[in-house]
Order: structure tokens, then C-alpha cells, then sequence
């Protein structure tokens, strides 16, 4: 088998980006290229100033810094990168798909297709493509029809290779993996094929945990490891929503359930409902294959935790409307955090999104802190939605980068994201500058109760009456 010394990644996205960062850095003898036909994305990612990558994860810049320009390259020559590479990482953007068939639910699987084609046209030696997007079950079969129909007697080997990082934690899983799963054929070329990009994690992960699986199965473990991890999330926040009607605490139940050895303690914070790119896209993918093969009680069992998680959200957002007294017209109301969790810049399903568009909707002032989303970025996700006019939008929700000024006169402080700073916020000088009384939702659990009444504010902290 020959050795991997080219690699070429297409998408250098949040997973291109740190996926292939953390191969150059583990393997130094191999050249990775990451290409996009996003000219800024790329000059940013070539930025000297480390602090406008595009992308914020703790640890990235010292591992970007470190190999950038020596095995590591960021370019918009996509050809010049698929003809030079021996293996292709396939990492562009999967969105759920907007328009025709399977709108809302299907993958929109067009930046797939335009890959596969470029690679069809440019490849003139054998070719290893891993898929590393998230794609439906059966998707390398319609990659691979692409590939082999160019007609240039050029052999292609097909792999996936889901890819399992969390965001804000992408450097450490990356290079902890708790496993690696390769897809692939079991003939002798795919063997080859699937031995050849196990012998490049091998470079840093045990070999036991690399597990060799067919293509299929790959693609489907995938999504059922989300689907399973957002279910964990919606179970809580579900018995969340129990809590705050009882006299019980859901971190004590988190606990309670936690110490279950086949439970397990992780995955069990309740939260004002998960967001990200990955958690909704996929199951709703999941929901449509399964419908999509006649089974209804798995699709209609799955979509339930996509359901929970649009209650949690809306149940947020009332409750700071009906604790206002029933209306936040004119009331200004402080949000802190942009992101869908913390340590990232990404929004992308942020809750925080859907919170600030039910409370625009009852005219509320909103007033945006986040230590790493940018004004422009807020904007274009309440644009997106489409509720109202982007200049009503700008006059209703203003963005600042000074957090306790946000709060003057302000009637409440939702807290959106789990960033630590908050943490070490002066929340009696936040409780002094606000109008009395002072409420405060905190959607993360982030404060501790006693500390914040001792103060005086009304404080309402998911799960907890
Ligand atoms: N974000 C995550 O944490 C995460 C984790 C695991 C898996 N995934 C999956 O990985 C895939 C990528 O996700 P992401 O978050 O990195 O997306 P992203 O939107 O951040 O990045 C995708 C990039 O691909 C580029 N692109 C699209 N079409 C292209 C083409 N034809 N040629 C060159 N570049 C092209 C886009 O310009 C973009 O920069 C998705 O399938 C996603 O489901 C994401
Ligand atoms: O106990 C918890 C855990 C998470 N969340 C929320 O759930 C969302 C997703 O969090 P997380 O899974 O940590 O981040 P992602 O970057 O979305 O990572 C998920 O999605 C990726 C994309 O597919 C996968 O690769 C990862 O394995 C999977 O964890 C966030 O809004 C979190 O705040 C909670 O509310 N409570």
C-alpha cells in the first residue's frame, strides 16, 4: 500500500478547518491542502493575525500558527489541491434543504454533488475520497456513480469518515478522539483504501479505537450519535419543564439519574434547548429516511425530540414575557450570548436566536452581549428568519461590547449561553443599574440562586421552581 503523503480537503469549514489543522500538526510528513471557493474564508484562515481566523476554538490558533505554511495550506486552487492529492476529504456544508423535495427535513446535498463532479473532472490518477460531511445513508453510492462515469479509466475509492468534534472542544477531540469510524468497501482495493487513512490517525489514536465498518453503517452511526446525544438533551429539558412546576431541582435529578452507571453523568445539563449545526439538520435527515422508507412510528419517535427542543425555546421565551407582567413592549431587556454554547463564534440554531425573535415579536428593546459573535453576524441570523424588516430588527436589538452598561435600565438579563465570563460578571453593580424589580432568566443555570437573591433579584433559572 502506497503511503498518504498528499492530502487535499475541500471545505474549510468548522470541521475542514480544525480537522485538517490537527492532521498536519500529528502528521508531519504529510502535505495538507485545505481548499474553498470562499476567497475571504480562506484569506482569513492566511490571516498574520491569528485572533481573524474564522473560526474561534480554544487551541486552534497555536496549532494553525505552528504548521501553517510548512505542511499546512489554505488556498482557493481547489483543482491545483484535487490533482495533487491522494486522498480528498470531502467537508463541505450539508444544510437541510430549503426547497423542492424533502424541504425542511432532507439534506440539501448540491455542495456534495458539485464536489464529486470537480473531482470527477480534474482527477487524472486513483483517488481515496472520504466523505467527513454528515451525509444520508446510501450517499457514497451517488458519489461514487459521479466518479465513475468520467470515463477516464480513473479508479476511485470511496470511504466515510464521519467526523464526531463538538465545537469549543474541537482541538482536545480531535486529538482524544474517543473513536475514529472508517467506512468502506470490503473488496481488496477498499481494504486498501480504508487501511491507508487508518494508517494516517494512526499517527495519533490508538489503534483499537479506529473502527472499520461498511460505508453504510458509517454514514447511519453518524446520525444516530447525534440523534441519541440531542435526545439526551431533550429528555432533560423535558423534566425540566416537570421541575419547575414541583418542588424539584433538575441538576439534582441530572445527578440523581447521573450516578446510574448505565446512564452515565454527561449530556444531562438542562439548557434553554440545543442548538448548533448538527443536532436539528440531522435528525430531521434521520426523520426523512425513515419516512422516507415507510417508517412512520421511527420518523414520528425521532422528530419528537426536535419538538421537545422548539418547546424548550418558546417555553423560555414566555416565561420572561408572562413574568414581565405580560407584555415587554418598550421593556429593555439585556441578552447575554449570541453563540449556541460556549467557546465557539458559531450561531448557527442558536437558541438565542429563537428566544430574541419571540420577544422582538412582543416589541420588546433587546440589548446583545457576546464575548465572540460579531454585530453583523446577530443581524444576518434574525434576518434569515425573515419576521420583520431588517431596519426594524436594528432599531429594536442593538448589539454592544460592554455588558454591564447593557444593563441600564433595563427590566430583565436573559442569560443565552454558558460563557464562563459571565460568571465573574459584577452582578450587584448589573442588579444597581437595572429598573426594580430586577429579573433574571438564566437559561444555562449558570448563577448560583442564593447568591443572586441575596442580591435582589428576581432570579428564574431553567429547571427549578
Ligand atoms: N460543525 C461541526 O461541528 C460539525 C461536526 C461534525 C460534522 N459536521 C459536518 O461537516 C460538514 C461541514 O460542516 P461545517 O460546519 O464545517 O460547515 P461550514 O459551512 O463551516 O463549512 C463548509 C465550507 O465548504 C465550502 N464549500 C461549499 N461548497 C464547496 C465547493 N464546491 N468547493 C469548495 N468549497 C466548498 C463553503 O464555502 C464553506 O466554507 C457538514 O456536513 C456537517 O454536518 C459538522
Ligand atoms: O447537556 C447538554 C449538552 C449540550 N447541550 C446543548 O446542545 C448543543 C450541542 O452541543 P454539543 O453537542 O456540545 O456541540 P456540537 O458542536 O453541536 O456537537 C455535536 O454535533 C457535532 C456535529 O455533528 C458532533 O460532531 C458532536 O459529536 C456533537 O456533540 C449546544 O447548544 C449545547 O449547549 C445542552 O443543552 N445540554
Amino acid at each position: 500500500m502506497k503511503k498518504i503523503t498528499e492530502i487535499c480537503c475541500i471545505g474549510a469549514g468548522y470541521v475542514g478547518g480544525p480537522t485538517m489543522s490537527v492532521i498536519a500538526n500529528q502528521c508531519p510528513e504529510i502535505n495538507v491542502t485545505v481548499v474553498d471557493i470562499n476567497q475571504q474564508r480562506i484569506d482569513d484562515w492566511n490571516n498574520t493575525n491569528l485572533e481573524n481566523l474564522p473560526i474561534y476554538e480554544p487551541g486552534l490558533k497555536e496549532i494553525v500558527a505552528k504548521n501553517r505554511n510548512k505542511n499546512l495550506f489554505f488556498s482557493t486552487e481547489v483543482d491545483k489541491a484535487i490533482d495533487k492529492a491522494q486522498m480528498i476529504f470531502i467537508s463541505v456544508n450539508t444544510p437541510t434543504k430549503t426547497y423542492g423535495k424533502g424541504k425542511g427535513q432532507a439534506a440539501d446535498l448540491k455542495y456534495i454533488e458539485l464536489c464529486a463532479r470537480t473531482i470527477a473532472e480534474v482527477a487524472k490518477d486513483d483517488k481515496i475520497v472520504v466523505e467527513k460531511s454528515t451525509l444520508p445513508v446510501r450517499t457514497a453510492q451517488a458519489i461514487k456513480s459521479i466518479l465513475d462515469n468520467t470515463g477516464k479509466g480513473v479508479h476511485f475509492e470511496i470511504l466515510s469518515n464521519p467526523e464526531f468534534l463538538a465545537e469549543g472542544t474541537a482541538i482536545d477531540d480531535l486529538i482524544n478522539a474517543d473513536r475514529v469510524l472508517i467506512g468502506g468497501n470490503d473488496s481488496p482495493t477498499g481494504q486498501e483504501a480504508k487501511d491507508a487513512l487508518s494508517q494516517v490517525y494512526e499517527n495519533w489514536i490508538p489503534k483499537e479505537k479506529i473502527l472499520q465498518t461498511n460505508v453504510w453503517s458509517s454514514e447511519l452511526s453518524k446520525l444516530v450519535a447525534n440523534a441519541f446525544l440531542a435526545q439526551r438533551v431533550s429528555s432533560i429539558n423535558a423534566i425540566s419543564a416537570l421541575c419547575e412546576k414541583t418542588d424539584a431541582n433538575v441538576q439534582e435529578v441530572s445527578k440523581a439519574i447521573g450516578f446510574d452507571s448505565r446512564i452515565g453523568p454527561k449530556f444531562l445539563q438542562a439548557s434553554v434547548g440545543f442548538g448548533g449545526s448538527c443536532f436539528q439538520k440531522d435528525i430531521l435527515n434521520l426523520v426523512y429516511i425513515a419516512r422516507s422508507y415507510g417508517l412512520a412510528e421511527v420518523a414520528d419517535y425521532w422528530e419528537q425530540v426536535i419538538i421537545m427542543n422548539d418547546y424548550q425555546k418558546r417555553r423560555f421565551a414566555e416565561n420572561i414575557v408572562n413574568t414581565l407582567y405580560n407584555t415587554v413592549s418598550g421593556k429593555k431587556i439585556a441578552m447575554y450570548g449570541w453563540a449556541f454554547k460556549k467557546d465557539t463564534n458559531d450561531t448557527r440554531e442558536s437558541a438565542a436566536i429563537y428566544v430574541a425573535d419571540a420577544l422582538l415579536e412582543e416589541k420588546a428593546e433587546i440589548v446583545v452581549y457576546d464575548p465572540k459573535v460579531s454585530e453583523d453576524q446577530i443581524y444576518a441570523d434574525l434576518d434569515y428568519l425573515g419576521s420583520r424588516s431588517s431596519s426594524l430588527t436594528r432599531e429594536l436589538l442593538k448589539v454592544v461590547d460592554d455588558p454591564i452598561k447593557a444593563t441600564e435600565q433595563a427590566h430583565a438579563v436573559a442569560i443565552m449561553t454558558e460563557w464562563d465570563e459571565f460568571k465573574t460578571f459584577d452582578w450587584v453593580k448589573i442588579f444597581e443599574n437595572m429598573l426594580k424589580p430586577a429579573f433574571l432568566f438564566d437559561g444555562r443555570r449558570l448563577l448560583e440562586t442564593q447568591k443572586m437573591e441575596d442580591i435582589g433579584f428576581k432570579y428564574y433559572k431553567i429547571g427549578q421552581s
